[in-house]
């Protein structure tokens, strides 16, 4: 395995290394433009909030770990800190060590150019990475020419040396090759070649090895780590592998549905994982495994669509620990309902079905759900069926009201809270059993 020596500290091996870049309530919203399809269903147009309030701190030396499964937004976060996804709030800065402090999302042409010379990309798929029509030598030499730094012999000299560093040697038998005639792992080098070519400060990694065999992702990674150490570099090293980032980061952010859920050392992640989406995360770790990493324990279903996420906390729907004051909605209950239809045999579905009227009006999200049954006592029943079926269900602690209105059954859930990262131990974490509501912080979720 490779080794990590301790980076992130400064040189007097106590106070923190300086700051890299900076995020602050960083949001990275896209509009979707609904076609006609969507205007005849009155979806009109959608905004998907792909990185929603983000705050860390990158540090010089330092790999910090971006975590979390498909959807979650750690490419976005990615692209931002690269320039290429444009924030719509916060602020996102960089701190060269040559120069002053800029504010990534505002850069435009020369100053924007720089940027992309002092932070790179390593991709996942190295295959798409590289230009099938330029020879290895013209492909990792291209950031030079495309900058005009280098040409003729310089050039040259430049691309042979990051060729000898990234291990692709003898370099004359890659010069003249085509991405083609490479294996995977001798492919990612040479990205990652290209990648140093411009003596960038800070390398953006976005799951640089999962398309790689396992045999050759430890010693990528090992490579990594080694130009890191003697190049001076940050990295900022995206994945759904929580058994990479373990040895490879310096500290994990976790985020979930455009947020970071919880942020601090490796080692105490992993040793205790405070957020019951880590802590189901880190069951989740198949032995021996890496790449199969979603958490399959969790009570219910996929991660929501980022263009609706839950209310209060985005977690609540799947948290087995979910409190009164996690933010329960309308379309929590629609889909406790269909659960209880699809798990509990018994349930007269069509019956049920019919009596609870048209579900369609739980999709708006909102506090009140408002069941469109025309009888209300039947519909009661229906409830107390559901649950009586399964009484321990976090959603009926979130019952404020339940009754009849206008002829109508309505549930009305308590008003939930929006978790915003608060320090605990020795990491931040966004969830109410960690002070973000007073009254539920006792008995951390422990047994998540
Ligand atoms: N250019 C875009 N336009 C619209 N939506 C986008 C765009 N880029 C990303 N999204 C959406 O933003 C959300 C976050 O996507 P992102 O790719 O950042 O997540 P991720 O965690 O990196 O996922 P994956 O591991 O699958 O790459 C998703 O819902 C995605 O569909």
């Amino acid at each position: 395995m490779p080794t990590k020596p301790d980076t992130t500290a400064g040189p007097d091996g106590t106070t923190p290394a300086p700051l890299v870049a900076e995020a602050h309530d960083l949001s990275v919203h896209f509009q979707l433009q609904g076609g006609a399809f969507s205007r005849l269903l009155g979806l009109g147009s959608r905004r998907v909030k792909a990185v929603d309030g983000v705050s860390f701190e990158l540090r010089r030396g330092e790999v910090l770990g971006v975590v979390g499964e498909s959807g979650s937004g750690k490419t976005t976060l990615g692209r931002a800190l690269l320039g290429l996804a444009p924030a719509t709030g916060g602020a996102l800065t960089y701190h060269p060590s040559h120069g002053a402090s800029q504010e990534i999302t505002g850069l435009r042409g020369a100053d924007l150019r720089r940027l992309r010379t002092d932070v790179q990309m390593v991709f996942q798929d190295p295959s798409a990475a590289l230009n099938p029509s330029m020879t290895i030598e013209e492909g990792v030499g291209h950031p030079l020419v495309i900058h005009k730094i280098a040409s003729g012999e310089d050039l040259r000299r430049r691309v042979v040396a990051a060729l000898e560093r990234v291990g692709l040697a003898p370099v004359e038998r890659f010069l003249s090759k085509y991405p083609s005639d490479l294996s995977g792992g001798q492919k990612q080098r040479a990205v990652i070649a290209r990648a140093i070519i411009l003596e960038p400060e800070v390398l953006v990694a976005d799951e640089p090895v999962s398309m790689l065999d396992m045999s050759v992702r430890a010693k990528i990674l090992q490579l990594m780590l080694d130009l890191k150490n003697d190049l001076g570099l940050t990295y900022l090293y995206i994945t759904h592998d929580l058994a990479s980032a373990k040895f490879f980061c310096d500290r994990v952010a976790i985020m979930y549905l455009g947020r970071i859920v919880e942020i601090g050392p490796t080692e105490e992640i992993f040793s205790q994982p405070r957020h019951p989406y880590t802590q189901a995360l880190l069951k989740a770790i198949p032995e021996p495994d890496p790449d199969r990493m979603v958490p399959r324990d969790l009570p219910r279903g996929e991660i929501p669509d980022a263009a609706s996420p839950p209310l209060g906390c985005s977690f609540h729907p799947r948290c087995p620990v979910a409190t009164p004051v996690c933010g329960w909605e309308s379309r929590d209950l629609r889909a406790l309902l269909e659960q209880h239809w699809v798990r509990d045999e018994t349930a007269d579905f069509e019956a049920e079905r019919a009596t609870v009227g048209d579900l369609d009006e739980l999709d708006r999200p909102g506090r009140t759900a408002r069941l469109a049954g025309k009888d209300p006592a039947a519909v009661r029943q229906v409830l107390d069926r559901v649950r009586t079926a399964d009484p321990d269900e976090p959603l009926w602690r979130g019952v404020e009201a339940l009754e009849v209105r206008h002829g109508r059954v309505e549930v009305d859930f308590v008003e939930g809270v929006d978790p915003r990262l608060r320090a605990a131990g020795g990491v931040e974490v966004a969830c109410v059993h960690y002070g973000a509501a007073p009254e539920w912080t006792e008995g951390a979720a422990d047994g998540g």
